[in-house]
């Protein structure tokens, strides 16, 4: 049941959130009018390129899909400061989201290696996820007293995101693999990113930006839940599923990550000029 309530808060709301990609890419390029087709073609030739990867090269691209979702995670999640554009903080961004991202692995360990195993043949044991995450949270801890130290960041804020932490780890511990991720992605991730997504895009979050928003992101995402579908349909059996939807939010992140990061650019350095 939980895990049912997992699949679908993640295929309706989060996918949901990189189906309006394209009119951020056109708000994010000016001259975009006339390119449409070609930034289509692209955004999915990068989805087919890393699928077709990903079937080619499974570890490589699995190994490089934690990490971009890692810095993606932190990216949204901390969202400290629009003058926090330095390489240090981008290195906080990603040693947060890859806390989180172990921190996920380490408190559902079985489910994961069985999932990682499915996608690359390869059975990673109990103890990494251990040592990975003593190695992201000990980075995490001297990044942060680095900032500290240099008066790049107030107290309250590392206190607050290292509270942040605390409780989305307890969410970790207490239910399974699907549950836990979609609680994260949907809640801690998909609604703030809908909230910048829409702001960035129509200039204010109301009842009636969220429906604009909503309506124009309805056809890519039915396309898209149809191509998942297939992928099933071609690849799948009823213990695949999970792996193919990991694989298949694999593909369409690559991409996504790069229009978000444009995005936070573009909106940022919009705000350092005012
Ligand atoms: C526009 C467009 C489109 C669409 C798009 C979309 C719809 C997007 C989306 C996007 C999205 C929706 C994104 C997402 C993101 C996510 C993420 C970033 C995640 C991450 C995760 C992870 C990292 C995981 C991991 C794991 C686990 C948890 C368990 C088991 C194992 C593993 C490792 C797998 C198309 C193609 C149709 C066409 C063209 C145009």
């Amino acid at each position: 049941m939980l895990d049912i309530s997992g699949l679908f808060l993640v295929l309706s709301l989060g996918l949901l959130h990189g189906a309006n990609d394209l009119s951020l890419i056109k708000k994010i390029k000016l001259n975009y009018s006339q390119k449409i087709t070609s930034y289509t073609l692209v955004y999915l030739s990068l989805v087919l390129l890393v699928l077709g990867a990903f079937y080619f090269i499974p570890v490589i691209i699995l190994v490089a899909f934690i990490l971009i979702s890692a810095y993606h995670f932190g990216e949204q999640h901390l969202q400290m400061n629009r003058k926090f554009t330095k390489p240090l903080f981008k290195f906080i961004y990603f040693t947060f989201g890859l806390s989180i991202l172990i921190g996920l692995f380490f408190f559902n360990s079985a489910s994961t290696s069985e999932i990682i195993s499915d996608i690359t043949n390869y059975s990673i044991p109990a103890y990494f996820y251990q040592y990975a995450l003593f190695f992201a949270l000990t980075l995490l801890m001297i990044s942060f007293l680095l900032v500290l130290l240099r008066n790049e960041l107030k107290l309250i804020f590392v206190l607050k995101k290292i509270f942040d932490l605390v409780l989305v780890f307890s969410v970790f511990y207490f239910s399974e693999l699907l549950f836990g991720f979609a609680i994260y992605f949907v809640f801690w991730h998909t609604l703030p990113s809908l909230n910048d997504q829409i702001k960035f895009l129509y200039g204010e979050n109301s009842k009636a930006t969220w429906l604009t928003y909503l309506k124009k992101s309805l056809p890519i995402w039915l396309i898209s839940i149809l191509g998942l579908f297939l992928l099933y349909y071609l690849f799948g059996n009823d213990n695949l599923y999970l792996s193919i939807m990991f694989a298949f939010i694999a593909a369409v992140t690559f991409p996504h990550v790069i229009v978000i990061e444009r995005m936070f650019e573009k909106y940022n350095s919009k705000n350092l000029n005012q």
